[in-house]
């Protein structure tokens, strides 16, 4: 059975406005792992609405079990092989509800914050053989455009500002940990690679610095039957 958030879905109340964004309300969120409870944020330059799921008594003062994910439509809701997002969402998902304990923000910075458009304008770029960091670049944006100045005052709400924090990235601790949120741990949150992400993970790797372990090759008589040009990704 399911564990259940010690965070009834009304229990949370409006903090007083920041200057970033807003909380609006809050319901239950059952999930095949726990029921949380999903709170909503709008913020005030865009109107992007932003997601917090929380289980358990998170405002004790104690580090909390955490996951900082950038939204990927492709990959979070489209089952997209071409990234390891829906695989990290599930994951954090799954060890927080094991925890009975922690926190998911959702960020509305999709495609490293470049916009769903352009991440698949960038995914074209990939398939003519430019890299993950590449094809931003030649789109005119930075290899990663996201920032997380958002996180201060969600966690806020929720009285935390200590994290175990699950991420490969550690260009996402530096920003946080320069907003003042100290992150005690790094969990990792390593998935599996295919033939699909595997040329991506490498690229994160060796250009973003994501601390993953010594990369494997995907022997080709296992590799799931080739894309029209899945080596690119
Ligand atoms: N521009 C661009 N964005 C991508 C691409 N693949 C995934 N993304 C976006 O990258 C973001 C996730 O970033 P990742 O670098 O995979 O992981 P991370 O959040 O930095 O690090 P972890 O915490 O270890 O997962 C999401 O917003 C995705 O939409 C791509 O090829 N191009
Ligand atoms: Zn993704």
């Amino acid at each position: 059975m399911p564990a259940t958030s010690a965070t009834p879905a009304t229990a949370a109340t409006p903090a007083a406005n920041d200057q970033l964004l807003d909380y609006v309300t809050s319901c239950a969120l059952p999930t095949p792992w726990a029921q949380f409870t999903l709170h909503a944020f709008v913020e005030h330059t865009t109107g992007k609405e932003h997601l917090a799921m929380v289980l358990g008594d998170i405002g004790d003062g104690e580090p909390v079990l955490a996951r900082v994910h950038s939204e990927c439509l492709t990959g979070d809701v489209l089952f997209s092989q071409r990234c390891d997002c829906g695989a990290q969402l599930e994951g954090a998902l799954q060890r927080i509800a094991q925890e009975g304990r922690g926190i998911l923000l959702y960020l509305r910075q999709e495609g490293r914050g470049i916009g769903l458009l352009n991440k698949i304008r960038a995914y074209r770029l990939q398939e003519a053989g430019a890299d993950t960091v590449e094809a931003n670049l030649q789109l005119g944006f930075h290899a990663d455009a996201r920032n997380y100045e958002l996180c201060l005052p969600m966690l806020a709400q929720f009285g935390v500002r200590k994290l175990r924090l699950m991420t490969n990235n550690p260009r996402k601790i530096d920003a946080l940990t320069r907003l003042g949120i100290e992150v005690t741990d790094r969990v990792p949150l390593l998935v599996n690679r295919n033939a699909y992400n595997n040329s991506y993970l490498n690229t994160k790797q060796a250009k973003l610095g994501h601390m993953m372990t010594p990369p494997a090759a995907v022997p080709a008589d296992q590799a799931p039957a080739p894309a029209a040009t899945p080596d690119v990704i």
